[in-house]
């Protein structure tokens, strides 16, 4: 029998962080960045309004109070995405939108409250763009050199680092990309995973369950588990007892996979067809570990060949409880792994258990709990059992009682792995 760390240890040293793809930046979601990035424009890339308002000379604004206001002539009207620009002279202003360039001539803005609006049809300039002789405006106060303007490059100078190799791509890095004008970057691609379920019992929820019948879970746990760990996962549900239809599948699957997750079937029954079809490709080893619940798992590669050493496939007993736990302590470590996280394992603190707790002797066992971090007490919920789902989906932790212990005093301080979320 092998320990939970040295299957973690075995399964985790066949695995590595995928190679980098240049990617769509929607795809690059929360993958890590694999190369430098460097800003090839300026941010802002003119100087632009940060108000709507009067572009206008400082100078004619002297003194300017609302009894005695500097009167301008407006000879422009400029609206952000404008290419062509009035020049704006002594007494002049040019009407600008925020977003809009500044334009040659000017040296501030006074925002439309600084002004009494404008005069005349709110059209300052002609079709043909010549400035409509009489429309004034009025401004308020005097406005200082460089009011309300956007510098060029003020934001992010050209040829400058905005990125770091190793950054993860969130929203406002994707959105940092996109404006330096970046389609696509090359990052570290999550892995693809195929989640798989298998046995005869099974019936996809919302289909009619017979006698003896079971609504397959485990895809959606592991599936939804695989998402939140951070890969692409495909989810193919109830694949029945039979080695033909499995190898069928398995073979379709293989070319869309980083990574194979299957639950059932890894147990000594006499239907377990699973172990037969994997251990028909050689390289899948099954074994059974000191813990409790998980204890019979497979793992190896499927696929080798020519092409390629073939796909790393884990699979997990079908208990659900079994299933789950088996995902956080292996598969998740293998996900991030090859995203190249800096975070491969789920954190453990240490906590008080107020109640005693009993444990089979030469196995780790998790059970589900509740913890407090306010006080840094952790409770059961539900019991040892594998097939406690209505338990597991109350519990946000799992309290860990090591192999040599079988009995624990209430008040004891436990390890506890917190699940997240
Ligand atoms: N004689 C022995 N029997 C068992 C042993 C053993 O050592 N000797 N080990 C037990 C342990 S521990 C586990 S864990 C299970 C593992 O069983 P399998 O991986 O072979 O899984 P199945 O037999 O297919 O199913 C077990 C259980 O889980 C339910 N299940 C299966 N798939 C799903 C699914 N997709 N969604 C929800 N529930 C599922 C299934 O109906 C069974 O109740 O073996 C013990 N037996
Ligand atoms: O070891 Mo099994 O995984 O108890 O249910």
């Amino acid at each position: 029998m092998w320990t939970v760390d040295e299957h973690l240890a075995d399964v985790l040293a066949a695995v590595a962080p995928l190679p980098a793809i240049e990617l769509q930046l929607l795809d690059a979601q929360g993958c890590r960045l694999d190369e430098v990035v460097l800003a090839d424009v300026d941010l802002p890339s003119f100087d632009n309004s940060s108000m709507d308002g009067y572009a206008l000379r400082t100078a004619d604004t002297v003194g300017a109070t609302a009894e005695y206001p500097s009167v301008l002539s407006v000879v422009g009207d400029i609206a952000a995405g404008a290419g062509e620009l009035p020049t704006v002279g002594p007494g002049q202003a040019a009407r600008i939108m925020t977003g809009a360039p500044v334009p040659p001539g000017s040296q501030a803005v006074a925002p439309v409250e600084w002004t009494d609006g404008g005069s005349g049809t709110g059209r300052a300039a002609d079709a043909m763009g010549a400035a409509v002789e009489d429309e004034e405006v009025r401004v308020l106060r005097p406005v200082s050199e460089g009011a309300h303007i956007r510098r060029r490059g003020s934001d992010v100078a050209a040829g400058t680092r905005v990125l770091e190799a190793g950054t993860r791509l969130g929203p406002t890095q994707l959105g940092l990309l996109a404006a330096v004008g970046r389609a696509t970057v090359k990052v570290r691609p999550r892995p693809r995973v195929v989640v798989l379920s298998t046995g005869s019992e099974l019936v996809q929820p919302g289909e009619p369950v017979g006698p003896g019948q079971i609504t397959d879970s485990n895809s959606f746990t592991l599936t939804a588990a695989a998402l939140d760990a951070g890969a692409i996962a495909y989810r193919v549900g109830g694949v029945p007892d039979d080695a033909a239809r499995l190898r069928a599948v398995l073979e379709d699957q293989l070319g869309r996979a980083d990574l194979i997750v299957t639950s059932g079937g890894v147990s000594v029954g006499a239907y377990d067809v699973v172990k037969e079809v994997f251990e028909s490709y050689g390289g899948v080893d099954f074994r059974r570990l000191r813990m409790q619940p998980g204890k019979p798992q497979g793992f190896g590669r499927i696929g080798a060949g020519d092409s390629g050493p073939g796909v790393p496939l884990l699979a997990l007993p079908g208990n659900p409880v079994s299933a789950y736990i088996s995902f956080e302590l292996f598969v998740r470590p293998v996900i991030r792994t090859m995203l190249g996280a800096e975070d491969v394992h789920r954190p453990v603190v240490r906590a008080v258990c107020p109640v005693a707790l009993r444990s089979p002797a030469g196995r780790r066992q998790f059970l589900r709990g509740r913890y407090r971090a306010a006080d840094g007490v952790v409770e059961p919920v539900g019991g040892a059992g594998s097939h406690l789902v209505g338990a597991l989906a109350r519990a946000d932790c799992l309290i860990t009682v090591p192999e040599d212990v079988t009995e624990l005093p209430a008040g004891s301080e436990v390890d506890v792995v917190l699940l997240g979320g």
